[in-house]
Protein backbone atom coordinates (compact mmCIF):
# COMPACT_ATOMS: atom_id res chain seq x y z
CA UNK A 1 0.00 0.00 0.00
CA UNK A 2 1.10 3.32 -0.90
CA UNK A 3 1.08 6.16 1.93
CA UNK A 4 -1.38 8.40 1.19
CA UNK A 5 0.48 11.76 1.90
CA UNK A 6 3.12 10.67 -0.37
CA UNK A 7 1.26 9.10 -3.63
CA UNK A 8 2.92 7.90 -6.39
CA UNK A 9 3.50 10.14 -9.24
CA UNK A 10 1.95 9.67 -12.49
CA UNK A 11 4.97 8.28 -13.84
CA UNK A 12 5.87 6.36 -11.36
CA UNK A 13 2.44 4.56 -11.72
CA UNK A 14 3.32 4.04 -15.11
CA UNK A 15 6.33 2.41 -14.20
CA UNK A 16 4.66 0.72 -11.70
CA UNK A 17 1.94 -1.00 -14.39
CA UNK A 18 4.26 -1.63 -17.03
CA UNK A 19 5.69 -4.66 -14.85
CA UNK A 20 2.82 -6.45 -15.54
CA UNK A 21 1.06 -4.88 -18.70
CA UNK A 22 2.67 -4.40 -22.64
CA UNK A 23 1.83 -1.11 -24.07
CA UNK A 24 -1.46 0.26 -24.18
CA UNK A 25 0.09 3.80 -23.03
CA UNK A 26 -2.51 6.21 -23.40
CA UNK A 27 -4.46 4.07 -20.94
CA UNK A 28 -1.85 3.35 -18.53
CA UNK A 29 -1.11 7.32 -18.14
CA UNK A 30 -5.08 8.07 -18.21
CA UNK A 31 -5.54 5.64 -14.84
CA UNK A 32 -2.20 7.01 -13.46
CA UNK A 33 -3.53 10.62 -14.10
CA UNK A 34 -7.26 9.82 -11.97
CA UNK A 35 -5.61 8.35 -9.38
CA UNK A 36 -3.01 11.47 -8.69
CA UNK A 37 -6.14 13.72 -9.68
CA UNK A 38 -7.76 11.98 -6.33
CA UNK A 39 -5.35 12.76 -4.37
CA UNK A 40 -5.50 16.09 -5.70
CA UNK A 41 -8.88 16.78 -5.03
CA UNK A 42 -8.58 15.27 -1.46
CA UNK A 43 -5.82 18.50 -0.89
CA UNK A 44 -8.17 20.86 -1.82
CA UNK A 45 -10.30 23.41 0.14
CA UNK A 46 -13.78 22.03 1.22
CA UNK A 47 -14.83 24.89 -1.02
CA UNK A 48 -13.23 24.04 -4.34
CA UNK A 49 -13.82 20.58 -3.67
CA UNK A 50 -17.62 21.08 -3.80
CA UNK A 51 -16.59 22.45 -7.55
CA UNK A 52 -14.58 19.85 -9.17
CA UNK A 53 -16.31 17.36 -9.98
CA UNK A 54 -14.13 13.86 -10.64
CA UNK A 55 -13.75 12.64 -13.66
CA UNK A 56 -13.98 8.68 -15.10
CA UNK A 57 -12.61 7.08 -17.93
CA UNK A 58 -13.99 5.18 -20.40
CA UNK A 59 -11.84 2.69 -21.92
CA UNK A 60 -12.66 1.88 -25.42
CA UNK A 61 -11.15 -0.95 -27.04
CA UNK A 62 -11.19 -4.84 -28.00
CA UNK A 63 -11.69 -7.92 -25.63
CA UNK A 64 -8.26 -9.25 -24.20
CA UNK A 65 -6.29 -6.40 -24.56
CA UNK A 66 -5.34 -5.24 -20.70
CA UNK A 67 -8.54 -2.99 -20.01
CA UNK A 68 -9.44 -4.86 -16.82
CA UNK A 69 -5.77 -6.21 -16.15
CA UNK A 70 -4.80 -2.15 -16.05
CA UNK A 71 -7.27 -1.42 -13.11
CA UNK A 72 -7.39 -4.35 -11.66
CA UNK A 73 -3.40 -3.74 -11.22
CA UNK A 74 -3.66 -0.20 -10.17
CA UNK A 75 -6.03 -1.35 -7.85
CA UNK A 76 -3.69 -3.77 -6.30
CA UNK A 77 -0.96 -1.27 -6.64
CA UNK A 78 -2.78 1.08 -3.97
CA UNK A 79 -4.10 -1.42 -1.65
CA UNK A 80 -7.69 -0.35 -2.91
CA UNK A 81 -11.06 -1.95 -3.37
CA UNK A 82 -11.79 -3.31 -6.75
CA UNK A 83 -14.89 -4.74 -8.83
CA UNK A 84 -15.59 -5.58 -12.14
CA UNK A 85 -19.16 -6.11 -13.10
CA UNK A 86 -20.66 -6.65 -16.50
CA UNK A 87 -23.38 -3.52 -17.41
CA UNK A 88 -25.12 -6.06 -19.17
CA UNK A 89 -25.99 -7.74 -15.67
CA UNK A 90 -28.25 -4.82 -14.71
CA UNK A 91 -31.79 -4.25 -14.62
CA UNK A 92 -33.51 -1.41 -13.84
CA UNK A 93 -34.55 -1.05 -10.19
CA UNK A 94 -37.63 -2.36 -9.62
CA UNK A 95 -37.20 -5.46 -11.87
CA UNK A 96 -36.25 -8.96 -11.33
CA UNK A 97 -31.96 -9.03 -11.30
CA UNK A 98 -29.82 -7.25 -9.98
CA UNK A 99 -29.73 -3.82 -9.32
CA UNK A 100 -27.42 -1.66 -10.07
CA UNK A 101 -26.62 -0.07 -6.94
CA UNK A 102 -25.40 -3.52 -5.78
CA UNK A 103 -22.43 -3.31 -7.05
CA UNK A 104 -21.85 -0.36 -4.57
CA UNK A 105 -22.43 -3.37 -1.91
CA UNK A 106 -19.63 -5.89 -3.52
CA UNK A 107 -17.36 -2.93 -3.26
CA UNK A 108 -17.67 -2.75 0.21
CA UNK A 109 -17.54 -6.58 0.39
CA UNK A 110 -14.31 -6.58 -1.33
CA UNK A 111 -12.86 -3.34 1.11
CA UNK A 112 -14.75 -5.92 3.99
CA UNK A 113 -11.97 -8.52 3.02
CA UNK A 114 -9.03 -5.86 2.56
CA UNK A 115 -9.45 -4.74 5.88
CA UNK A 116 -10.13 -7.86 7.54
CA UNK A 117 -6.68 -9.85 6.41
CA UNK A 118 -4.94 -6.64 7.51
CA UNK A 119 -6.86 -6.79 11.02
CA UNK A 120 -5.99 -10.77 10.80
CA UNK A 121 -2.61 -10.34 10.28
CA UNK A 122 -2.75 -8.20 13.74
CA UNK A 123 -4.47 -10.60 16.28
CA UNK A 124 -2.49 -13.60 14.72
CA UNK A 125 0.30 -13.66 17.40
CA UNK A 126 -2.58 -13.06 20.23
CA UNK A 127 -4.95 -15.78 18.15
CA UNK A 128 -1.69 -18.58 18.55
CA UNK A 129 -1.11 -18.16 22.01
CA UNK A 130 -4.69 -18.59 23.25
CA UNK A 131 -5.40 -21.61 21.32
CA UNK A 132 -2.43 -22.76 22.91
CA UNK A 133 -4.05 -22.28 26.49
CA UNK A 134 -7.02 -23.69 24.78
CA UNK A 135 -5.38 -26.77 23.01
CA UNK A 136 -3.63 -26.97 26.82
CA UNK A 137 -6.66 -27.07 28.43
CA UNK A 138 -8.27 -29.58 26.24
CA UNK A 139 -5.04 -31.89 26.77
CA UNK A 140 -4.67 -31.29 30.94
CA UNK A 141 -7.93 -31.04 31.79
CA UNK A 142 -8.18 -28.82 35.44
CA UNK A 143 -8.89 -31.03 38.30
CA UNK A 144 -12.98 -30.22 39.04
CA UNK A 145 -13.22 -28.49 42.54
CA UNK A 146 -15.53 -31.45 43.74
CA UNK A 147 -12.57 -33.94 43.32
CA UNK A 148 -10.74 -31.32 45.24
CA UNK A 149 -12.15 -32.40 49.53
CA UNK A 150 -12.23 -28.69 51.46
CA UNK A 151 -9.78 -30.71 53.79
CA UNK A 152 -6.59 -30.09 52.62
CA UNK A 153 -5.26 -32.93 52.86
CA UNK A 154 -5.35 -35.53 49.47
CA UNK A 155 -3.82 -38.19 50.00
CA UNK A 156 -0.79 -37.01 51.57
CA UNK A 157 -0.71 -33.88 49.06
CA UNK A 158 -2.66 -30.86 50.13
CA UNK A 159 -4.85 -28.93 47.33
CA UNK A 160 -1.57 -26.30 46.91
CA UNK A 161 0.37 -28.74 45.88
CA UNK A 162 -2.01 -30.47 43.39
CA UNK A 163 -2.32 -26.87 42.01
CA UNK A 164 1.50 -26.91 41.67
CA UNK A 165 1.87 -30.40 40.05
CA UNK A 166 -0.90 -29.49 37.72
CA UNK A 167 0.70 -26.69 36.43
CA UNK A 168 4.32 -28.47 36.33
CA UNK A 169 1.86 -30.57 33.89
CA UNK A 170 0.75 -28.71 31.75
CA UNK A 171 4.23 -26.62 30.95
CA UNK A 172 5.73 -30.13 30.13
CA UNK A 173 2.55 -30.55 27.70
CA UNK A 174 3.11 -26.93 26.79
CA UNK A 175 7.20 -27.77 25.27
CA UNK A 176 5.96 -31.33 23.76
CA UNK A 177 2.91 -28.83 22.40
CA UNK A 178 5.28 -26.91 21.16
CA UNK A 179 7.85 -29.23 19.83
CA UNK A 180 4.83 -30.74 17.68
CA UNK A 181 5.16 -33.97 19.41
CA UNK A 182 1.10 -33.82 20.33
CA UNK A 183 -0.16 -33.34 17.10
CA UNK A 184 -1.85 -36.51 16.49
CA UNK A 185 -3.33 -36.64 19.79
CA UNK A 186 -6.81 -36.88 20.02
CA UNK A 187 -8.81 -34.34 22.07
CA UNK A 188 -12.64 -33.60 22.32
CA UNK A 189 -13.49 -30.36 21.29
CA UNK A 190 -17.09 -28.88 21.68
CA UNK A 191 -18.24 -26.83 18.93
CA UNK A 192 -21.24 -24.64 18.12
CA UNK A 193 -24.36 -25.32 15.63
CA UNK A 194 -26.83 -23.32 14.55
CA UNK A 195 -30.10 -25.53 15.40
CA UNK A 196 -31.13 -25.27 11.99
CA UNK A 197 -29.40 -24.41 9.44
CA UNK A 198 -31.50 -21.99 7.32
CA UNK A 199 -30.56 -20.44 4.58
CA UNK A 200 -31.64 -16.84 2.73
CA UNK A 201 -31.41 -16.37 -0.35
CA UNK A 202 -31.97 -12.73 -1.63
CA UNK A 203 -33.57 -12.01 -4.37
CA UNK A 204 -33.69 -8.15 -6.00
CA UNK A 205 -36.51 -7.09 -3.66
CA UNK A 206 -34.45 -8.25 -0.35
CA UNK A 207 -30.94 -6.91 -1.84
CA UNK A 208 -32.92 -3.27 -2.00
CA UNK A 209 -34.16 -3.70 1.52
CA UNK A 210 -30.56 -4.76 2.27
CA UNK A 211 -31.30 -5.96 5.67
CA UNK A 212 -28.69 -8.90 6.56
CA UNK A 213 -31.63 -11.35 7.18
CA UNK A 214 -29.02 -13.89 7.30
CA UNK A 215 -27.41 -12.47 10.15
CA UNK A 216 -29.93 -11.69 12.07
CA UNK A 217 -31.55 -15.42 11.40
CA UNK A 218 -28.26 -16.88 12.46
CA UNK A 219 -28.56 -14.61 15.78
CA UNK A 220 -32.06 -15.55 16.44
CA UNK A 221 -31.50 -18.88 15.87
CA UNK A 222 -30.65 -21.21 19.22
CA UNK A 223 -27.54 -22.65 18.98
CA UNK A 224 -26.76 -26.32 19.73
CA UNK A 225 -23.42 -27.66 21.47
CA UNK A 226 -22.23 -30.51 19.93
CA UNK A 227 -18.63 -31.90 20.39
CA UNK A 228 -16.59 -33.69 18.03
CA UNK A 229 -12.92 -35.58 18.07
CA UNK A 230 -10.35 -34.33 16.65
CA UNK A 231 -6.42 -34.76 16.54
CA UNK A 232 -4.64 -31.76 17.71
CA UNK A 233 -3.73 -30.29 14.87
CA UNK A 234 -7.25 -30.44 13.89
CA UNK A 235 -8.38 -28.70 16.47
CA UNK A 236 -6.19 -26.04 16.16
CA UNK A 237 -7.42 -25.22 13.12
CA UNK A 238 -10.61 -24.84 14.53
CA UNK A 239 -9.60 -23.07 17.52
CA UNK A 240 -7.96 -20.77 15.54
CA UNK A 241 -10.49 -19.63 13.61
CA UNK A 242 -12.68 -19.00 16.70
CA UNK A 243 -9.88 -17.20 18.42
CA UNK A 244 -9.34 -15.07 15.43
CA UNK A 245 -13.14 -14.27 14.83
CA UNK A 246 -13.23 -13.05 18.89
CA UNK A 247 -10.34 -11.01 18.55
CA UNK A 248 -11.35 -8.95 15.95
CA UNK A 249 -13.10 -5.84 16.38
CA UNK A 250 -15.98 -6.05 13.56
CA UNK A 251 -17.61 -2.37 14.17
CA UNK A 252 -14.20 -1.04 13.40
CA UNK A 253 -13.68 -3.27 10.62
CA UNK A 254 -17.20 -2.01 9.25
CA UNK A 255 -16.28 1.68 9.36
CA UNK A 256 -12.32 1.39 8.16
CA UNK A 257 -14.17 -0.70 4.95
CA UNK A 258 -16.88 2.03 4.16
CA UNK A 259 -14.13 4.40 4.30
CA UNK A 260 -11.66 2.99 2.23
CA UNK A 261 -14.57 1.83 -0.02
CA UNK A 262 -15.49 5.28 -0.13
CA UNK A 263 -12.14 6.98 -0.54
CA UNK A 264 -10.08 4.80 -2.58
CA UNK A 265 -12.59 2.16 -4.00
CA UNK A 266 -12.48 1.41 -8.13
CA UNK A 267 -15.12 -0.17 -10.03
CA UNK A 268 -14.95 -1.25 -13.51
CA UNK A 269 -18.14 -1.47 -15.45
CA UNK A 270 -17.53 -3.92 -18.57
CA UNK A 271 -19.69 -3.99 -21.67
CA UNK A 272 -20.87 -0.60 -21.27
CA UNK A 273 -21.46 -0.01 -25.18
CA UNK A 274 -24.06 -3.13 -24.51
CA UNK A 275 -26.17 -0.97 -22.87
CA UNK A 276 -26.31 1.75 -25.54
CA UNK A 277 -29.48 2.50 -27.05
CA UNK A 278 -29.25 1.20 -30.83
CA UNK A 279 -32.10 0.21 -31.87
CA UNK A 280 -31.04 -3.85 -31.56
CA UNK A 281 -33.49 -6.22 -30.30
CA UNK A 282 -36.42 -3.67 -30.78
CA UNK A 283 -38.34 -0.90 -28.74
CA UNK A 284 -38.42 -2.61 -25.15
CA UNK A 285 -34.75 -3.41 -25.30
CA UNK A 286 -33.43 -0.20 -25.58
CA UNK A 287 -35.93 1.36 -22.91
CA UNK A 288 -34.29 -1.42 -20.85
CA UNK A 289 -30.63 -0.28 -21.75
CA UNK A 290 -31.60 3.10 -21.28
CA UNK A 291 -33.27 2.49 -17.82
CA UNK A 292 -29.53 0.44 -16.89
CA UNK A 293 -28.21 4.38 -17.72
CA UNK A 294 -30.57 6.14 -15.71
CA UNK A 295 -29.68 4.07 -12.76
CA UNK A 296 -26.27 4.03 -13.22
CA UNK A 297 -25.75 7.66 -13.63
CA UNK A 298 -26.40 8.97 -9.90
CA UNK A 299 -24.08 6.20 -8.38
CA UNK A 300 -21.25 7.91 -11.04
CA UNK A 301 -22.32 11.28 -10.06
CA UNK A 302 -22.35 10.84 -6.57
CA UNK A 303 -24.94 9.81 -4.26
CA UNK A 304 -25.40 7.41 -0.92
CA UNK A 305 -25.82 4.23 -0.36
CA UNK A 306 -27.44 2.02 1.52
CA UNK A 307 -25.51 -1.15 2.76
CA UNK A 308 -25.49 -3.54 5.36
CA UNK A 309 -22.36 -1.96 6.55
CA UNK A 310 -24.05 1.79 7.10
CA UNK A 311 -23.97 4.71 4.37
CA UNK A 312 -21.78 4.67 1.52
CA UNK A 313 -20.65 7.73 -0.65
CA UNK A 314 -19.61 7.09 -3.72
CA UNK A 315 -18.69 10.89 -4.25
CA UNK A 316 -15.07 10.08 -4.54
CA UNK A 317 -15.81 6.53 -5.96
CA UNK A 318 -13.13 6.01 -9.69
CA UNK A 319 -15.32 4.57 -12.01
CA UNK A 320 -13.84 2.38 -15.10
CA UNK A 321 -16.11 1.89 -18.07
CA UNK A 322 -14.91 -0.55 -20.70
CA UNK A 323 -16.23 -1.79 -23.75
CA UNK A 324 -15.15 -2.34 -27.51
CA UNK A 325 -18.10 -0.10 -28.93
CA UNK A 326 -17.91 -2.59 -32.45
CA UNK A 327 -21.51 -1.26 -32.91
CA UNK A 328 -22.49 1.14 -30.64
CA UNK A 329 -20.64 4.74 -29.62
CA UNK A 330 -19.52 6.42 -27.00
CA UNK A 331 -21.67 9.25 -27.65
CA UNK A 332 -24.52 6.61 -27.72
CA UNK A 333 -24.66 7.25 -24.48
CA UNK A 334 -27.13 9.35 -22.39
CA UNK A 335 -24.99 12.66 -22.86
CA UNK A 336 -25.05 13.39 -18.63
CA UNK A 337 -23.77 9.60 -19.00
CA UNK A 338 -21.31 10.72 -21.39
CA UNK A 339 -20.37 13.65 -19.61
CA UNK A 340 -19.31 11.70 -16.62
CA UNK A 341 -16.86 10.01 -18.09
CA UNK A 342 -15.12 12.51 -20.40
CA UNK A 343 -11.60 10.49 -20.64
CA UNK A 344 -11.74 8.68 -23.24
CA UNK A 345 -8.75 6.22 -23.98
CA UNK A 346 -8.35 3.97 -27.17
CA UNK A 347 -6.48 0.83 -26.41
CA UNK A 348 -4.83 -0.91 -29.07
CA UNK A 349 -5.27 -4.54 -30.84
CA UNK A 350 -2.47 -7.12 -29.99
CA UNK A 351 0.24 -7.38 -32.57
CA UNK A 352 2.14 -10.29 -33.02
CA UNK A 353 5.30 -8.90 -31.39
CA UNK A 354 3.21 -7.12 -28.38
CA UNK A 355 2.15 -11.29 -27.83
CA UNK A 356 6.13 -12.02 -27.97
CA UNK A 357 6.59 -9.21 -25.26
CA UNK A 358 3.20 -10.54 -23.43
CA UNK A 359 4.91 -14.01 -23.29
CA UNK A 360 8.45 -12.62 -21.71
CA UNK A 361 8.20 -9.29 -19.97
CA UNK A 362 5.71 -9.54 -17.61
CA UNK A 363 6.75 -11.03 -13.67
CA UNK A 364 4.04 -13.06 -13.86
CA UNK A 365 4.12 -14.54 -17.24
CA UNK A 366 2.17 -17.15 -18.45
CA UNK A 367 5.20 -18.81 -19.63
CA UNK A 368 6.44 -18.31 -16.65
CA UNK A 369 3.73 -19.94 -14.74
CA UNK A 370 3.82 -23.05 -16.58
CA UNK A 371 7.14 -23.44 -16.08
CA UNK A 372 6.88 -22.88 -12.29
CA UNK A 373 4.09 -25.53 -12.14
CA UNK A 374 5.94 -28.03 -13.99
CA UNK A 375 9.42 -27.26 -12.19
CA UNK A 376 7.51 -28.69 -9.24
CA UNK A 377 7.45 -32.14 -10.79
CA UNK A 378 11.27 -32.00 -11.36
CA UNK A 379 10.51 -30.70 -15.31
CA UNK A 380 12.93 -27.58 -16.63
CA UNK A 381 11.46 -25.89 -19.32
CA UNK A 382 13.41 -24.11 -21.69
CA UNK A 383 11.56 -21.46 -24.03
CA UNK A 384 13.60 -20.62 -26.71
CA UNK A 385 13.55 -17.22 -28.64
CA UNK A 386 12.08 -19.01 -31.89
CA UNK A 387 9.49 -21.11 -29.81
CA UNK A 388 8.09 -17.98 -28.19
CA UNK A 389 8.09 -16.20 -31.65
CA UNK A 390 5.74 -19.36 -32.54
CA UNK A 391 3.80 -19.44 -29.81
CA UNK A 392 3.15 -15.97 -30.48
CA UNK A 393 2.67 -15.87 -34.54
CA UNK A 394 -0.18 -19.00 -33.84
CA UNK A 395 -2.05 -16.85 -31.03
CA UNK A 396 -1.95 -13.86 -33.85
CA UNK A 397 -3.05 -16.66 -36.72
CA UNK A 398 -5.82 -17.73 -34.86
CA UNK A 399 -7.12 -14.47 -33.69
CA UNK A 400 -7.27 -13.62 -37.14
CA UNK A 401 -8.74 -16.40 -38.64
CA UNK A 402 -11.46 -17.44 -36.00
CA UNK A 403 -12.58 -14.66 -33.26
CA UNK A 404 -9.88 -12.06 -31.87
CA UNK A 405 -10.10 -12.82 -27.96
CA UNK A 406 -6.79 -10.96 -27.71
CA UNK A 407 -3.76 -12.39 -25.07
CA UNK A 408 -6.47 -14.73 -24.11
CA UNK A 409 -5.58 -17.00 -26.87
CA UNK A 410 -2.23 -17.30 -25.45
CA UNK A 411 -3.44 -19.14 -22.47
CA UNK A 412 -5.77 -21.46 -24.39
CA UNK A 413 -2.41 -21.92 -27.06
CA UNK A 414 -0.44 -23.01 -23.96
CA UNK A 415 -2.38 -25.48 -22.22
CA UNK A 416 -2.52 -27.06 -25.43
CA UNK A 417 1.12 -26.68 -25.85
CA UNK A 418 2.25 -28.31 -22.70
CA UNK A 419 -0.74 -30.89 -22.18
CA UNK A 420 1.08 -33.81 -22.54
CA UNK A 421 4.23 -32.65 -20.84
CA UNK A 422 1.86 -31.80 -17.63
CA UNK A 423 0.25 -35.03 -18.36
CA UNK A 424 3.50 -37.20 -18.19
CA UNK A 425 5.77 -34.77 -15.84
CA UNK A 426 5.15 -37.54 -12.48
CA UNK A 427 6.16 -40.02 -14.41
CA UNK A 428 9.45 -38.72 -16.21
CA UNK A 429 11.70 -38.20 -13.60
CA UNK A 430 14.15 -35.02 -13.85
CA UNK A 431 13.99 -33.42 -17.21
CA UNK A 432 14.67 -30.56 -19.25
CA UNK A 433 12.15 -29.40 -22.39
CA UNK A 434 12.95 -27.23 -24.45
CA UNK A 435 10.09 -25.15 -26.22
CA UNK A 436 11.55 -24.58 -29.55
CA UNK A 437 9.86 -23.89 -33.01
CA UNK A 438 10.40 -26.81 -34.05
CA UNK A 439 8.56 -28.53 -30.77
CA UNK A 440 5.41 -25.65 -30.96
CA UNK A 441 4.51 -26.65 -34.88
CA UNK A 442 4.79 -30.28 -34.21
CA UNK A 443 2.47 -30.39 -31.42
CA UNK A 444 0.29 -27.74 -33.00
CA UNK A 445 0.23 -27.52 -36.98
CA UNK A 446 -2.49 -29.80 -36.73
CA UNK A 447 -4.70 -27.44 -35.21
CA UNK A 448 -2.85 -24.28 -36.73
CA UNK A 449 -3.95 -25.86 -40.40
CA UNK A 450 -8.02 -26.47 -39.49
CA UNK A 451 -9.64 -23.72 -38.74
CA UNK A 452 -12.65 -25.82 -37.46
CA UNK A 453 -10.59 -27.33 -35.23
CA UNK A 454 -8.96 -24.06 -33.76
CA UNK A 455 -12.47 -22.57 -33.09
CA UNK A 456 -12.88 -25.47 -30.72
CA UNK A 457 -9.48 -26.32 -28.99
CA UNK A 458 -7.58 -23.02 -29.08
N1 LIG B 1 -1.32 -5.55 -22.89
C1 LIG B 1 -1.25 -6.64 -22.12
N2 LIG B 1 -0.15 -6.93 -21.42
C2 LIG B 1 -0.08 -8.03 -20.65
N3 LIG B 1 -1.08 -8.90 -20.49
C3 LIG B 1 -2.23 -8.65 -21.15
C4 LIG B 1 -2.36 -7.52 -22.01
N4 LIG B 1 -3.59 -7.53 -22.52
C5 LIG B 1 -4.20 -8.61 -22.02
N5 LIG B 1 -3.39 -9.29 -21.21
C6 LIG B 1 -3.74 -10.54 -20.48
O1 LIG B 1 -4.89 -11.09 -21.09
C7 LIG B 1 -5.90 -11.40 -20.14
C8 LIG B 1 -7.19 -10.66 -20.49
O2 LIG B 1 -7.01 -9.26 -20.40
P1 LIG B 1 -8.09 -8.27 -19.78
O3 LIG B 1 -8.85 -8.98 -18.71
O4 LIG B 1 -7.42 -7.03 -19.37
O5 LIG B 1 -9.04 -8.07 -21.02
P2 LIG B 1 -9.99 -6.82 -21.32
O6 LIG B 1 -9.31 -5.91 -22.27
O7 LIG B 1 -10.47 -6.22 -20.07
O8 LIG B 1 -11.17 -7.54 -22.10
P3 LIG B 1 -12.70 -7.74 -21.65
O9 LIG B 1 -13.35 -6.44 -21.85
O10 LIG B 1 -13.21 -8.80 -22.55
O11 LIG B 1 -12.67 -8.17 -20.21
C9 LIG B 1 -5.36 -11.03 -18.79
O12 LIG B 1 -4.98 -12.21 -18.15
C10 LIG B 1 -4.14 -10.18 -19.05
O13 LIG B 1 -3.12 -10.51 -18.17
Amino acid sequence: MTDPHQPMTPRQIVEKLSEHIVGQNDAKRAVAIALRNRWRWQNLTDEMRKEVTPRNILMIGPTGVGKTEITRRLAKLTGAPFIKVEATKYTEVGYYGRDVESMIRDLVEAAISIVRSSKRADVEDDAVARVEDRLLELLVPAEPPSAMPAVTEVDGEDAESQHSKHVRTVEKFRDMLRDGKLEDRMVELSLEQKSSPVQVFTNMGMEQMDMDLQGMLDKMMPKQNSSRRLTVAEARKVLHEQEVESLLDKDTIQEEAVRLAEETGMVFIDEIDKVCSTGEGGKSADVSRQGVQRDLLPIVEGTTIQTRYGLVSTEKIMFIAAGAFHRARPSDLMPELQGRFPIRVELQDLTCDDLVRILIEPSGSITRQHAELLAVDGVTINYTDDGIRAIADLAFHVNQSTQNIGARRLQTIMERLLEEVSFEAPDCGKKQIDVTADFVNERLADVRNDEDLSRFVL
